[in-house]
Order: C-alpha cells, then sequence, then structure tokens
C-alpha cells in the first residue's frame, strides 16, 4: 500500500515527531524481553566461571552456574535460553561420540536449567563442531566433509538432547536432509513437541571469531566452512534452504549472522512467513562491545537500536549476547 502524502503545508511529516509521547504513539516497531533468546557456553568444574576474552561480558560457566544464570534470565522474562558446549580438547574425537553422551556437558546443563528454572524453554546446539577433533560441524573423510554419515549423527545428538529435556533443538550444521531426519526420529521417540528452530540461511561468515574462542575450536578447525555454510553473495539460495528446512519439519527459521543479513531476514519472513529468527552472532557483538569500551559508541543505545533493526526487518526474536543487558534495560 502506497502511504498517501498530501502537499506541503498540509502534510508535515515532523508533526508525528514532536514529541516522546506521539512517537511513542506512532511508533511501527518495537523490542520486547519477549523477543529474546540468550545464547551461553558452558564449561566443566563447579562454582566455575571465566570470562571470554574477545567477547567481553561473556562468561563461559560451570553447570551449576549455568542453572543460577538461567534463573536469572527467568527473572527478566528471558523467553529461552541456548547452550553451546566448551568441550575439554582430551573428549574430542574423529567420531564424535561425546555429542551424544547423555551425560555431556549440554545435556546436564538442561537437566540442571529444568530444575532451577522450568519455564525457560531451552534450546540446544545440533553441530558436530564441539566435539570433533578437527573443528569442522561435520564429520571430515579423505578431506570432505561427508553429508550423510554426519545426519545420522546429528539425529543421535538430537534425540540426546531431546531425552534430557530440551524443548527446542537447533540445528546449525548445515548439513543436507538433517531436519527431516531429526524430525523423523523426534516423531518416532514420542518427542512430538520439540520444536526444532532450523539455522536454515546459515552464512560462512567471519563474524563467527570469537565464538570459535568461546568454544575452544578455533585451534581444532582445519580448513574452513565453505562447503557447507553459504556464500555470503546469495540471497535466493537462503529462500531454497529455507522452504527445504519448512517442508522436511521445521517451526522456526534462522538467519545468521543477523546485521549484516537483515535483506534475508526481510525476504524470508515476507515470503515464508513464519517465525523468523536471527542470530546477532559473536563478531557482531564484539564490535559493538569494542566500539563501547573504546567510546566510540554508546554501548546501551547502538545494543537496543540493533537489535530493534532486527524488528523492523521482520524478525520475531533475536539470539543475542546482550540478552540479560537488553532486558534489564528494557524493564528500566
Ligand atoms: N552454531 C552457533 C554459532 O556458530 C554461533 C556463532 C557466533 O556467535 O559467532
Amino acid at each position: 500500500m502506497k502511504p498517501t502524502v498530501a502537499p506541503f503545508p498540509s502534510s508535515r511529516l515532523r508533526r508525528t515527531r514532536q514529541s516522546s509521547a506521539i512517537r511513542a504513539l506512532v511508533r511501527s516497531n518495537s523490542l520486547s524481553v519477549d523477543d529474546l533468546i540468550w545464547p551461553v557456553f558452558v564449561r566443566d568444574g563447579k562454582d566455575t566461571e571465566e570470562p571470554v576474552p574477545s567477547m567481553p561480558g561473556v562468561m563461559r560457566r560451570s553447570v551449576d552456574l549455568i542453572a543460577k544464570a538461567a534463573r536469572e534470565a527467568a527473572d527478566l522474562g528471558i523467553p529461552a535460553i541456548c547452550l553451546f558446549p566448551y568441550t575439554d580438547t582430551s573428549l574430542k574425537t574423529e567420531d564424535c561420540a561425546e555429542a551424544w553422551n547423555p551425560d555431556n556437558l549440554c545435556n546436564r546443563a538442561i537437566r540442571a536449567i529444568k530444575d532451577a528454572a522450568p519455564e525457560i524453554a531451552v534450546m540446544t546446539d545440533v553441530a558436530l563442531d564441539p566435539y570433533n577433533i578437527n573443528g569442522h560441524d561435520g564429520y571430515v573423510v579423505d578431506g570432505e566433509i561427508v553429508n550423510d554419515a554426519t545426519v545420522e549423527a546429528l539425529v543421535k545428538m538430537a534425540l540426546t538432547q531431546a531425552e534430557s529435556g530440551a524443548d527446542i533443538i537447533g540445528p546449525s550444521d548445515m548439513m543436507d536432509g538433517r531436519i527431516g531426519a531429526i524430525r523423523k526420529a523426534l516423531e518416532q521417540d514420542g518427542h512430538h513437541n520439540v520444536m526444532i528452530l532450523s539455522y536454515a540461511a546459515k552464512y560462512a561468515s567471519s563474524f563467527y571469531g570469537p565464538f570459535r574462542d568461546a568454544v575452544g575450536a578455533s585451534g581444532a578447525l582445519s580448513g574452513d566452512k565453505n562447503t557447507y555454510q553459504m556464500d555470503p553473495g546469495n540471497s535466493d539460495e537462503a529462500m531454497r534452504l529455507i522452504e527445504r528446512d519448512l517442508a522436511e519439519g521445521a517451526d522456526m527459521v534462522m538467519v545468521k549472522p543477523g546485521m549484516p543479513y537483515l535483506d534475508i531476514c526481510r525476504r524470508a519472513k515476507e515470503t515464508f512467513g513464519v517465525p523468523t529468527f536471527a542470530y546477532q552472532v559473536s563478531g557482531e557483538y564484539a564490535m559493538l562491545q569494542a566500539a563501547a569500551q573504546n567510546g566510540w559508541l554508546d554501548g546501551e543505545k547502538v545494543m537496543l537500536e540493533s537489535l530493534l533493526g532486527f524488528k523492523r526487518a521482520g524478525c520475531d526474536g533475536i539470539l543475542t549476547y546482550f540478552a540479560p543487558e537488553a532486558a534489564r534495560l528494557l524493564a528500566a
């Protein structure tokens, strides 16, 4: 619909910008705590937390402290928390068996959160990289990331997460056919209500660097992820991937990274009209924090403005390391 604009001075578009009250009244998009998913890093030990140097303000926490953090997040009204394990190098193998160990860090954290904060939704990550000696999201055979054998491993991983109590499974691996395989296995095992939030349009991005430090995958990774993650130049391909994942049984879809890919968020929402999320990834977080720490940007203001941008682009929610800080500011 094309808005009608009367000729000046009948029309003065500044009229609706004249006061805070009127601006609030006519604002089309807003950010609320309901829009936030908080990604957190889990490590071993007890009552232990350590900062991630390239992500100021972000911690790796032991399972007991993750449960405490989840309780605090729930009290702030944050609807979901997403777990990423920092796996000890001694547990990384070529067969990635730790990924489906019912007692691995992630599965223990799910159970601890469910005890401490049953009302918060727990989302998990499905990809082999935290457990893979090669640092890749899939099995590496003769230098190639093999698809179908990886999907079988991902299914085992997703099932142990669902059995541990995960509400939302987040396959981030970008293998072909994994959504259908995971959905079928979840149905067969009676996990009818477990949701899949597919990382459908995940780009091979250089904005993931600090995350790889946070989960201890930077040193392990040999080569790059360009044969499975998307080429940053592509947009139509993102629509094909989203359509394919929805057809295979995804309940919600994600675009990742966020800020450099807002065009994809908008296209995804307009094309499919399904719950659409963006991941404001570690590099986006790090650059805003670095500029704020240098006094070059107002940290709180750019954080809220960047998150509102996702809403304007059509997203229903955002995975962001800023979640608790944003929730506190929104409540103030
Ligand atoms: N599968 C999860 C990620 O790759 C996160 C990336 C980031 O925050 O940089």
